[in-house]
């Protein structure tokens, strides 16, 4: 099985941190930022099993994996049959990073894609891994999974407190964790949905912010666990003709890794790395959905936010064609700012159904999917630099020191203080 990182290794440019020249980029006053590299999004593709529903409807298996890196799709309007069939044109051919079928277990799927950008995370790079694909293709399986098979969210958690366990004797650590949904353009906190609905801001670095959002701090990934599951039954799920509990919004789990050595010296250095997960809501077709009133608005909002994100993937994957690549036009895109084209790691999971029924989602998930193959984004470790502000409070100190010394002298140059006596009769002129 290929993998987009090497187990529990950085990725090469990450390994070679240490040996490359690397720009250094001031991205504020106590904000450094040292690039380390281009990076193209690791693309994966899963083929679902096939359903009940489809067998019952008589389904064709129109999705092959042929190799580890290689998904065949076949037009369901050729016959398979026909040895003379010439014109093949519309069965193609997919290269992915690595491929997934019916076979893949859980474990695979999280080793091959994700597990490689714990190291990354905790050493101070941001991390994006996100499902995308039709409704009722296995995005939710695959990042949240079920009580027997957890899904990434479970599996990265884990891993990541068992990273930090392992250097914990010369690090210090701060984790926190934000989890928030994306329904009808409009973000709820599934952390404290009393919340009511948040806004977008972007900081004076470019980085955007959900406002107000609730950040708990934790190092116990049970609990962080127990934080998800409560926050995933807030999650707008909703019975739909194409999934029994469709999501009906994006879901976005971040983490944020906060590391400092233990070691106390004047230049020290916080390291802060973000790592998404996201749970796309799956784009769908009103005529298969066969959807109507609330579930068709949301469906719609859905498509939008969807529409969004592939004319971003679009636009990056074209920047030689010097493409402006339009975030703001959903709330989903505006987030995934950095994922898609800024600082950050990314992993996309596309997921398609196997079945003949689902050719037309199955072909344009293969094409996005390909196309954001293409995307480039520039990693640079994040660092709060402390010794800025050691720097500052440095400064302020000598110019203090400068300001007592320059008085001195000025009391010295005008002559010995008074005499008391000398005070009350000045004060005695003065009246
Ligand atoms: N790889 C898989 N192995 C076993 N079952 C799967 C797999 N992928 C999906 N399923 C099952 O298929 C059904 C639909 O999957 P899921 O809810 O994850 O789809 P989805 O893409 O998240 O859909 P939506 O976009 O509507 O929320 C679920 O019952 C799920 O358990």
């Amino acid at each position: 099985m290929s993998s987009c990182f090497r187990e529990w290794e950085l990725p090469p440019q990450l390994r070679e941190w240490n040996t490359l020249s690397c720009g250094l980029i001031r991205g504020g006053e106590d904000r450094e930022q040292r690039i380390i590299g281009w990076f193209h999004p690791c693309v994966a593709l899963r083929i679902r099993p096939i359903s009940m529903a489809e067998l019952e409807e008589g389904a064709t298996l129109i999705a092959h994996k042929v190799d580890d890196q290689m998904v065949v799709l076949m037009d369901p309007m050729e016959d398979p049959d026909d040895v003379l069939r010439a014109n093949r044109s519309r069965e193609k051919s997919y290269m992915f990073d690595v491929a997934f079928d019916f076979t893949a277990t859980q474990e695979m799927v999280y080793r091959a894609t994700t597990k490689g950008l714990i190291e990354g995370v905790i050493s101070g790079y941001n991390a994006t891994v996100f499902a995308y694909g039709p409704t009722g293709c296995g995005k939710t399986y695959t990042m949240l999974g079920t009580d027997h098979e957890p899904g990434i969210y479970v599996r990265t958690l884990d891993d990541l407190f068992r990273a930090i366990e392992a250097t914990s004797d010369n690090m210090e650590y701060e984790v926190s964790m934000s989890y928030l949904e994306i329904y009808n353009e409009m973000i709820r906190d599934l952390l404290n949905p009393s919340l009511g609905y948040l806004d977008l801001r972007e900081d004076s670095k470019g980085v955007i912010q959900v406002a107000g959002i609730t950040e708990v701090s934790t190092i116990n990934a049970k609990e962080i666990m127990q934080l998800l599951m409560k926050g995933n039954k807030q999650r707008t799920q909703e019975p739909t003709a194409a999934n029994r509990a469709s999501s009906r919004s994006h879901a976005v789990l971040q983490v944020t890794v906060r590391q400092k050595s233990r070691v106390k010296n004047i230049m020290q250095e916080v390291r802060v790395g973000r790592l998404f997960m996201i749970d796309l809501a799956g784009s769908e077709r009103a005529s298969q959905t066969q959807n109507r009133g609330q579930r068709m608005k949301e469906g719609a909002h859905i498509n939008r936010s969807l529409l969004a994100l592939g004319n971003c993937i679009n636009a990056l994957s074209d920047r030689a064609g010097g493409k402006y690549v339009n975030y703001r036009d959903s709330k989903l895109t505006r987030l995934l700012k950095d994922s898609l084209g800024g600082n950050s790691r990314t992993v996309m999971i596309a997921h398609i159904s196997p079945a003949n029924s689902a050719f037309e989602e199955s072909r344009s998930t293969l094409t996005y999917a390909d196309r954001a193959k293409s995307i480039r984004t520039t990693v640079k470790r994040n660092l709060l630099n402390v010794s800025y502000h050691i720097a500052q409070y440095t400064s302020i100190i000598a110019d203090l020191r400068g300001e007592i010394q320059r008085l001195q002298r000025k009391i010295e140059e005008q002559g010995p203080r008074p005499a008391r006596t000398d005070i009350r009769r000045i004060q005695g002129d003065c009246r």
